[in-house]
């Protein structure tokens, strides 16, 4: 899931007193146990590093983790990023028997995930690894890093130097501080870890301010509002469910680098419904299926007589064998175009499942008893939407919207029948052609053009 641009405003960084303090409160009076934050706290870690680096180009992860809660929090994240689809190694030198410890790593174990010793890491860590976590220090750090964590965080700096030189390194991540640094000073002497990412926990520290990397994300979705009230904590909100949120502004980024190698299962000829509005139904109900957002959501492509065309979205509100039905007004611009040349074309994109689907063909007004129908089943609100509503005209400004709304509202507040506005109703394209798309990698992707009733041919293009 995307995470927010919302949080450009103030944000609170908290002191090593208070890092700690809000620890013991949740531990204590509000009965979290150490091993749910760390889980939800390794978790926040893997879920932002896969927002930002994803595990087809970023695959192998070398999680380097330290004897407190923050090297916990790597063993976590580990395991998350393996489900995740990431390579992870682990360099866990100096553990705990404690049984938390123990079955995170018995937990890792299982899924073959390798643990190096300080010994085994290769000397240069640019070949062999794409992503470094660095969860040797959290909050509890204080003075200067003893071995093994000395040589352990000077080779994370050694790697600076790399990327200054322009040469292919690895991206290094920090949990919660990047280790070395002062919790609340930061880098002080400018000789410590730079981290491309930044994930603060619960709250950012202090040091948070000094970081001035491309990705600083806060995650650990737990902080129950006493805390928030009793520490005045002004932090962003986190997106729908997602368990990290993105703090500051993202990286400027270069466009024409923007890009996504789709991978997917092949679709086959013989996968392909004979019958395009089946085949249809069934890439719909997967859309459904994945939860993806407003899966009837369609660009509707109209050309008036200029022969310019226009696209908008729209709602698909019905599909059978006799078309695609959606609701709008019959004075606006795609009224008109569509009174003017009758041939129309729709296009679905799902973007969770790499599909794209084009139906092409002719449009009709739905018949006024199917409108009636429809109108009066949804929300009230909406119906009076339609009757304020000149579309595609200038509006002199909301408050007239507002005012005309209100008017009927009180109008209508008795609960009586909201007539249909002559203006409003919907229409139906009746499909001829239906193209298919499986986005593939190397742009090689699938794609399946069907006529209604005659299949013609499958392609890969
Ligand atoms: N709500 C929360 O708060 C949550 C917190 N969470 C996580 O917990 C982290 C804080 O964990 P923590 O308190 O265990 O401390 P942490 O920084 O990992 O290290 C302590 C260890 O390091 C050692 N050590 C210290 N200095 C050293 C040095 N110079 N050189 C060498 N060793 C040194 C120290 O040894 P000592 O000095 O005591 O002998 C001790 O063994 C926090 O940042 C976050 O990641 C999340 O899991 C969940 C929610
Ligand atoms: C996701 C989405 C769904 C929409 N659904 C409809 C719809 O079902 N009917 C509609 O009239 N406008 C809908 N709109 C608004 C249209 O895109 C468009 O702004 C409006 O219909 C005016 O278009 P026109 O001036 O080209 O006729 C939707 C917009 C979005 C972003
Ligand atoms: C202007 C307009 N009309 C109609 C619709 C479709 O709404 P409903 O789902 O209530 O039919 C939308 C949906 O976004 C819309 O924006
Ligand atoms: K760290």
């Amino acid at each position: 899931m995307a995470s927010s641009l919302q949080n450009q405003g103030s944000i609170t960084y908290l002191t090593q007193r208070e890092a700690a303090e809000i620890d013991e409160i949740l531990m204590g009076p509000l009965g979290f146990s150490v091993d749910q934050l760390m889980e939800l706290a390794g978790l926040s870690v893997a879920t932002s590093m896969a927002e930002v680096y994803k595990p087809s180009e970023y695959n192998r992860v070398l999680a380097i983790c330290g004897p407190g809660n923050n090297g916990g929090d790597g063993l976590v994240a580990a395991r998350h990023l393996y489900h995740f689809g990431y390579k992870p190694f682990v360099c866990y030198p100096k553990r705990t028997s404690k049984p938390l410890y123990s079955g995170l790593v018995t937990q890792l174990e299982s899924l073959s995930i390798p643990f190096l010793s300080v010994d085994e890491l290769p000397v240069d860590w640019s070949n062999d690894f794409d992503i470094l976590v660095d969860a040797m220090f959290g909050f509890s750090f204080h003075g200067a890093p003893r071995p093994p964590f000395d040589n352990l965080i000077e080779k994370l700096v050694h790697l600076n130097n790399y990327k200054q030189r322009q040469q292919k390194s690895p991206v290094i991540v920090s949990v919660d501080i990047p280790s070395g640094w002062h919790v609340e000073e930061g880098d002080v002497n400018g000789e410590g870890i730079k981290p491309d990412m930044l994930v603060s926990l619960t709250a950012p520290k202090l040091c948070a301010k000094k970081f001035s990397g491309p990705h600083h994300f806060l995650g650990g979705r737990f902080v129950p509002p006493s805390i928030a009230e009793k520490y005045k904590l002004h932090l962003p909100p986190y997106p729908g469910t997602s368990m990290c949120v993105r703090i500051g502004k993202p990286p400027q980024i270069d466009i024409s680098a923007l890009r996504e190698n789709y991978m997917s299962p092949d679709f086959l000829e013989e996968q392909v419904e004979a019958d395009p509005i089946d085949q249809f139904r069934k890439w719909f109900d997967d859309a459904v299926a994945a939860g993806l957002k407003e899966p009837n959501a369609m660009a509707l492509s109209t050309t008036g007589k200029d022969g310019k065309p226009s696209s908008r979205m729209v709602l698909l509100k019905s599909v059978d064998k006799d078309g695609f039905v959606w609701y709008t007004n019959y004075e606006s611009r795609k009224a008109r175009e569509l009174s003017e040349n009758s041939h129309a074309s729709l296009l679905f994109y799902w973007d969770g499942l790499n599909r794209q689907v084009r139906v092409e063909g002719s449009v009709q007004k739905v018949s006024d008893d199917e409108s009636e129908q429809y109108f009066h089943s949804r929300p009230r609100g909406s119906q009076i939407g339609a009757i304020v509503s000149k579309q595609s005209t200038i509006v002199p400004g909301r408050h007239v919207l507002h005012q005309l709304y209100k008017e009927l509202e009180e109008k209508y507040s008795d609960g009586s029948l909201i007539p249909k506005p002559k203006h409003w109703g919907g229409y139906r394209l009746q499909p001829e052609r239906f193209e298919f798309w499986q986005g593939q990698q190397s742009r090689l992707h699938d794609r399946c053009l069907l006529y209604l009733g005659n299949r013609r041919t499958g392609s890969r293009i």
